[in-house]
């Protein structure tokens, strides 16, 4: 028998995708058949299936539901994609969001997604939906279709608030649309054991959540643990020697902070912090403490420009892309 699961929770961010991705494409690998219902107008589930472009799709919840709001035949077949792991997608896009809107003058608005889910149940083993990070129709839309919730919920102190509300949501759609809507548990993500704020918070919510917890957690997961495939580096350090203009002006730097040591200009005028600032500005280039003053041939920028130009004539005929990242972030704003 099929089982339908909303995997939900009103805060965003706290791996409803991720879970609902993984859970889905293991159950495929086991053999099960299972479809994974995109219930987010930010379509984040629809992208992990690999389709960039979300919103050129012809078919997608938004157009089943609508077509079930005018009654019109639905074929089981319309609109799903398979993954290459075996489970099968049925994907979403911004259109959604208008669609929730006007969700609010149909008739039985509650039960809209029910009937979708309904046709698909005698197909799949586990009918999984990914809900948005909110608590309005849609959502409530995917608790009235499921036999089950599952909560992904991170162990931060605003996490732990939501889940009451939450399971107080749940409690309500339990009572007056679904009454055998049961919560399968609550699952902690992102659960980082290096920190004892977060042992803390999942040590609380555990305390307070005991039954409805999964005795398993997701952990976090870094760049480093996971070890992805990263090019040899090879690093070239370039030292350039200051302009005169440079040097003059480090030389008034120097000046400046000796004023402000011996309290000889009001802090609102001049401080350390923006003498600091200038020097930063400075090291990158001239210009940018002075728009006046004129390219340096020994300024970082010419020196970086030319070497981007040269790798770009060496690399040409490979199409090869170049990504430059400057240390001193703020650049847009001296400019
Ligand atoms: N175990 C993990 N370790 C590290 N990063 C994770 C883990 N699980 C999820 N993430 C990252 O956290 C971010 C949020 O995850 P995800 O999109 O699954 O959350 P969500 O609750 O579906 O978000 P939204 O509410 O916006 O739909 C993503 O960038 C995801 O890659």
């Amino acid at each position: 028998m099929c089982q339908v699961i909303a995997i939900t929770n009103q805060k965003g961010g706290v791996g409803k995708t991720t879970t609902t991705f993984h859970l889905g494409t293991k159950l495929a690998q086991e053999g099960k058949r299972v479809l994974l219902i995109d219930a987010d107008p930010q379509a984040s589930l629809t992208v992990c299936f690999g389709i960039r472009d979300a919103d050129t799709l012809d078919t997608t919840l938004t157009n089943a539901l609508q077509a079930i709001v005018e009654d019109e035949p639905i074929d089981p077949e319309m609109g799903i994609r398979t993954h290459e792991e075996g489970a099968k997608l049925f994907p979403a896009n911004i259109e959604l969001a208008s669609f929730e809107t006007a969700m609010i003058n149909v008739m039985s608005r509650e039960y809209i997604m029910r009937e979708f889910v309904n046709i698909h149940r005698p197909n799949f083993d586990y009918i999984l939906i990914d809900c948005m990070p909110s608590l309005g129709m849609l959502t409530v839309n995917a608790l009235a279709a499921a036999d089950s919730v599952i909560i992904p919920s991170q162990p931060s102190f605003l996490s732990a608030k939501g889940l009451d509300l939450l399971l107080h949501s749940v409690a309500k759609v339990k009572r007056s649309i679904n009454p055998t809507l049961d919560i399968s548990g609550i699952l902690l993500t992102m659960v980082d054991d290096r920190t004892n704020n977060a042992r803390d918070i999942a040590t609380t919510i555990r305390a307070s959540y005991g039954d409805a917890m999964f005795k398993e957690v997701a952990d976090v997961q870094t760049a480093d643990m996971l070890k992805l495939p990263v090019p040899e580096a090879h690093y070239h350090n370039v030292v350039l020697k200051p302009s005169e203009h440079q040097k003059e002006m480090v030389a008034d730097l120097s000046t400046r902070a000796e004023r402000v040591r011996n309290k000889m200009v009001n802090s609102s005028e001049d401080n350390m912090l923006l003498i600091t600032n200038d020097g930063r500005k400075l090291a990158l280039d001239q210009r940018l403490v002075n728009p006046m003053l004129p390219d340096s041939d020994t300024g970082k920028v010419t020196a970086c420009a030319n070497i981007v130009y040269d790798i770009w004539q060496r690399t040409t005929p490979r199409r090869s892309t170049q990504m430059v990242f400057c240390d001193r972030v703020a650049i847009r704003c001296y400019k």
